[in-house]
């Protein structure tokens, strides 16, 4: 199993982890704790410690071994364990994969060939089809998870409040030519009307102007506003184009954006209405549509810890303008971000959009949470079975970027090749990560000190030396014992050369992880004698031949409190498989 076997690369890693754990030992002096390191040799088995250690008092203790169930199991999904026995534990793919689910791709046979083709979370828009068909597939990929041993987390992304064309269900689009002019009113009526377009919201006209431009869906048309009559607007087509079913509207003055304070909330009525749905159908993602500040995020945040339903992640989706500007405070309040691509070009350039990516995705890694990329990853796909040379590049650049995870939308939900195009981001992914891989790019990651308590400080410093040494010393795997998963992100956040195995005696934290680069959950019962967990977890792997004699794993440990030893303590071992 191990990428690197055999007597000789054996040496090697000893006489390299000596080095390591000198700077280590620096490093970890650098901070107010008391430290101690030890290497020794043990029959046949190289075992370094580096320990800090704190004295936290024992009300942190916790009794984490009533998970009788899981007695004896390593909960482990089969996809990763399949790619672990075919391409080892280097080629374990770390970027993770979202696919939308919709017609296309909502029957139990097609669910399974997704999970099998690497789907980590499957994400349900709650702006399409009816709860009665989400639940169908939420049940349907519980129902995967248990009988087959997958490990696919549930998303439900709300509908959020926008300004769009009211769909009056005509799948096809209408065309916009050049000069002809049209009437946005949000009157209602039945059916169509030749050049009249329904806007859902009876405000969206206020504070536009004569002269004003109108833009759909970022550049499928453009308009200018010639005449405005109570709330409707007659405008002429300047640029033409498509409308497409709910295509959204961006007015411009003088090439800005004419931002406007409508009183949409960003969780409406209906939205509630689906976070209860997914609260009672214990999804894991909340993706939370037009966020503009994290006041939003906390308010869902608190109300999902009344209803006892704090397992529930929330995702902040940035898609609008004024998101940006609230950028920090939105990621810090958030547990997840996806970069909205659709929606914020509708609200920006296009042409800045690439840059405000990489930013995001900066603002993430400092903040340590998770981020997704979305929306028109492979979108030719939804209607050719193989991608531009453009879009695989739009791929792997959001992998070079060490995004955690990439996302499907349209190809998977509506296209004919959405398995192809799912095995078309796990290519691209690998190999860009290969290739990052190789010229240790990681390296060039900036380094962002997050805590600010001292338990805080030292969880970030014993993870970051920990990815160090890992990489230094070419270690196999890295394992993380975590109960809310925070290690198992303070070690992904370091984008490590080797996958780390994140064990966990928690369903939730297991199904969370599924969104953090390089972690691979895994559900264990574990107890509070740490050193009888890293035995068994070993013994587990061992069993069923995940690991093998020779292998070496780096492991992180944080330790609480027993009444035997009132000391709270983090420590990192480098063991290899006797
Ligand atoms: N559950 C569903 N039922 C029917 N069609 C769906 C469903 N989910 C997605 N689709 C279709 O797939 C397309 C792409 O899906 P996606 O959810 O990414 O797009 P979107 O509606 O533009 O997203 P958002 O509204 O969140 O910005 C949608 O436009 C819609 O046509
Ligand atoms: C995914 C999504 O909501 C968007 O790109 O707008
Ligand atoms: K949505
Ligand atoms: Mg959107």
């Amino acid at each position: 199993m191990a990428a690197v076997t055999g007597d000789s690369s054996l040496m090697c890693h000893r006489i390299v982890a000596r080095k390591s754990c000198v700077n280590l030992k620096n490093r970890i002096f650098g901070i107010p704790v008391s430290t101690w390191g030890n290497g020794e040799k043990v029959k046949g088995k190289v075992e370094f410690r580096v320990r800090a250690a704190v004295q936290v008092g024992l009300e942190g203790l916790k009794s984490e071994a009533n998970f009788r169930g899981l007695e004896g199991n390593l909960g482990i999904d089969v996809v990763s364990e399949g790619e672990l026995r075919q391409k080892g534990f280097l080629g374990l793919r770390k970027t993770k994969l979202v696919c939308t689910i919709g017609p296309a791709c909502c029957s139990l046979e097609d669910l399974e060939k997704l999970a099998l083709g690497g789907m980590n979370v499957a994400r349900l828009n709650m702006c399409h089809n009816t709860r009665e068909w989400h639940r169908d597939v939420i049940r349907k990929i519980k129902r995967l998870n248990e009988e087959k041993g997958f490990c696919v987390s549930v998303m439900i992304d709300t509908e959020g409040s926008q300004i769009h064309v009211v769909d009056h269900g005509a799948p096809s689009s209408v065309k916009v030519e050049d000069g002809s002019t049209w009437l946005f009113t949000a009157a209602k009526f039945e059916g169509s009307r030749p050049c009249t377009v329904q806007a859902n919201y009876k405000g969206f006209s206020e504070g536009i102007e004569v002269g004003d431009e109108l833009v759909i869906d970022g550049g499928m048309a453009t308009f200018e506003v010639i005449e405005k009559n109570g709330g409707d607007l007659h405008c002429k087509c300047t640029d033409p184009g498509l409308f497409l079913p709910r295509a959204k509207f961006s007015f411009w003055r003088d090439g800005k954006l004419v931002t406007r304070n409508y009183e949409l909330p960003t969780l409406s009525t209906k939205d509630w209405a689906d976070i209860e749905f997914g609260i009672s159908e214990e999804v894991d993602f909340i993706a939370l549509s037009f966020v503009n500040n994290a006041d939003s995020v906390r308010h869902l945040k608190s109300y999902l810890s009344t209803k006892s339903a704090k397992f529930i992640r929330v995702l902040a989706k940035i898609e609008s303008l004024e998101s940006l500007h609230k950028l920090e405070e939105i990621v810090d309040a958030s547990d997840g971000i996806m970069v909205a691509r659709g929606d914020l070009g509708v609200e920006l350039p296009l042409e800045q959009i690439p840059a405000v990516q990489e930013d995001i995705t900066d603002v993430c890694r400092k903040l340590n949470k998770p981020v997704i990329i979305a929306s028109q990853l492979l979108e030719s796909m939804v209607e050719y079975p193989t991608p531009t040379r453009a879009e695989v590049a739009d791929v792997s650049e959001a992998v070079r970027q060490y995004a955690d995870a990439l996302m499907l939308s349209g190809e998977s939900a509506i296209g004919s090749y959405g398995q192809k195009a799912l095995s078309v981001l796990q290519m691209a992914s690998s190999r860009m990560e290969m290739w990052s891989r190789e010229e240790n790019q990681q390296i060039l990651l900036r380094q962002h000190q997050l805590g600010v308590s001292l338990p805080d400080h030292i969880a970030e410093q014993i993870c970051n030396c920990a990815v160090e040494m890992a990489n230094n010393l070419g270690v196999d795997a890295i394992f993380v014992y975590t109960k809310h998963g925070h290690m198992a992100s303070l070690l992904s956040r370091n984008r490590p050369n080797p996958p780390i195995f994140a064990f966990t005696n928690d369903d939730s934290t297991r199904f969370a992880m599924n969104l953090q680069w390089g972690v691979v959950p895994l559900l264990v019962s574990l107890s509070d004698d740490m050193e009888a967990n890293i035995s068994k977890t070993v013994d587990l792997l061992k069993s069923k031949g995940l690991i093998s004699q020779g292998d070496s794993v780096l492991v992180v440990s944080d330790v609480n409190p027993t009444r035997a030893t009132p000391m709270a303590y983090q420590s990192i071992q480098v063991k290899t498989i006797a």
